[in-house]
């Protein structure tokens, strides 16, 4: 389903967490159990809210949402402690690796632009490193000092753009994304997005933002988006 279709597109920045990876669900399992055992229970709404934030302000909007008697700190370092373990269990998400390889067969400049913090990164990605080494640069929000505002701002993806070699204008970098903010933050970046939402998620509030929502990766075709086609 194309929404609308985009100018020329010369490189790609790509979310992390529950669009290349599946760490979502280890999000949802560990928040979840740390609420139960406050008799709260972790909803998709309060999840949507959290997802592309940076750390701290994630915390937050549980901590507030469900009135928690835990610090931040203290909310991190309980779910750190999990994911600690988890991460590095993580699987890659349907059609993510064919489709990183396939671009940077055809020397597509890619990025990451991402909520998360360096530390977890490394946890989230040691059991892909070479897939990753494919991407030019990360940024990752809840770690880079340059980065003040976390998605939905756009500060993650601006950034992004202005690292690479040849920095594209915003409208010639497509962005992949799963999080509502991540939607929002491209939005206001003034790039194109391509949504693939958690399945729960509503697309009546943002589907006049993103060029395309899509099941699964594995549904994209490059052309589409004048990019190289599978099999070329
Ligand atoms: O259930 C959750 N999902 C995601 C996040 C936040 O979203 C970030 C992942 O964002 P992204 O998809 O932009 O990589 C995580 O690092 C974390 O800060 C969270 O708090 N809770
Ligand atoms: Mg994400």
């Amino acid at each position: 389903m194309a929404l609308s279709t985009p100018a020329k597109i010369t490189h790609i920045i790509f979310d992390v967490d529950g669009l290349l990876i599946d760490t979502e669900s280890i999000y949802t399992k560990v928040i979840s159990d740390l609420c139960a055992q406050y008799g709260k229970k972790f909803t998709w709404e309060m999840k949507a809210q959290q997802m592309g934030q940076t750390e701290l302000k994630a915390a937050n909007v549980i901590i507030n949402g469900l009135q928690l008697p835990l610090t931040p700190e203290e909310y991190l370092s309980r779910c750190n402690d999990k994911f600690e373990h988890l991460f590095p269990t993580t699987p890659l998400m349907p059609g993510a690796e064919k489709l990183v390889r396939h671009l940077h067969m055809h020397e597509v400049p890619m990025a990451l632009a991402s909520g998360s913090n360096s530390h977890n990164f490394e946890l989230k990605t040691r059991n892909h490193k070479e897939l990753f080494s494919l991407f030019s640069h990360a940024v990752l929000s809840s770690s880079d000092p340059e980065v003040k505002h976390g998605k939905p701002a756009p500060d993650c993806f601006l950034i992004c753009a202005a690292r690479f070699a040849n920095p594209p204008k915003p409208e010639n970098a497509l962005v992949f994304e799963d999080a509502p903010n991540g939607v929002e933050a491209s939005y206001a970046a003034g790039m194109p997005v391509v949504w693939v939402p958690d399945a729960q998620a509503d697309h009546s509030l943002l589907k006049d933002k993103a060029c395309l929502i899509l099941e699964s990766l594995e549904q994209f075709k490059p052309e589409d988006f004048g990019l190289p086609p599978y099999n070329s």
